[in-house]
């Protein structure tokens, strides 16, 4: 059974951020970049980690007017990452513009509600009804506008598995027993959120800032096989 992890490597530095993926490469699946490095190091920083030979996963959570988020799909056309990101609350037209815009080969996966956020959180930008049911009505949204999958907490993992059975289901969130929270609030462990139905862990501190990230990325490669 392949990896599911793929872990974000949040540096801005790209000798840094090389060096850690090469290091962790042969107990993951897959390398997660986002906003901290791309707005470090731009596309060509993600083509130079792209050539380490590892799928690649571009966390840029766009969220924008349909015109401009299929615009910055376009160009990202060249790099061809595995996964992509976008959030749901830009609604059906701004989703479906996506989907449009990226490479067929490209999976393209919504943010339903930020690990971050917990139901106070939600209540204090206007949703009523708290996160379980927020992620449900933004999977369904996410769904009919023929996009590939979800992001979402372990938490709502197994809901929107139930009701959403072929859904690329990406989750961050994930905490080996005993490693710090952060500022995560919807936690499971890694063997939890895949029980739950994930497709993808997203997993970055609990490896990238270990003692020994090795060790740590293997640990947890153990811990699922
Ligand atoms: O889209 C994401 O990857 C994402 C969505 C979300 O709701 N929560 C979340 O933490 N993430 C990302 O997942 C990673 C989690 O990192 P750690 O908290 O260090 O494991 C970070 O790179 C976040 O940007």
């Amino acid at each position: 059974m392949t990896n599911p992890v793929f872990v974000a490597i949040d540096l801005p530095d790209l000798a840094a951020a090389r060096t850690l993926a090469a290091a962790v490469a042969p107990h993951v699946g897959g390398l997660k970049l986002g906003l901290e490095f791309f707005c470090a190091q731009g596309p060509a920083g993600v083509a130079a980690m792209a050539a380490l030979g590892l799928p690649l996963f571009l966390d840029l959570k766009l969220h924008d007017i349909p015109n401009t988020v299929a615009g910055a799909l376009h160009s990202l056309a060249g790099l061809a990452p595995a996964i992509v990101t976008v959030h749901a609350a830009g609604g059906h037209a701004m989703l479906a513009a996506a989907r449009a815009a990226a490479p067929a080969a490209t999976k393209v996966v919504a943010v339903t509600v930020l690990t971050s956020l917990d139901d106070g959180d939600l209540s204090a930008i206007g949703v009523a009804g708290g996160t379980a049911t927020q992620v449900a009505r933004l999977a369904a949204l996410v769904r009919a506008a023929g996009l590939d999958g979800v992001v979402a907490s372990p938490h709502e993992t197994a809901a929107v598995r139930a009701a959403w059975s072929e859904a690329l289901i990406v989750v961050p969130g994930v905490r080996p027993a005993g490693s710090a929270v952060g500022d995560q609030k919807r936690v499971m462990t890694p063997r939890e959120a895949r029980a739950a139905g994930a497709s993808v862990l997203v997993i970055g501190r609990p490896i990238t800032a270990a003692a020994d990230p090795v060790a740590a990325a293997a640990a947890i490669a153990r811990d699922l096989s």
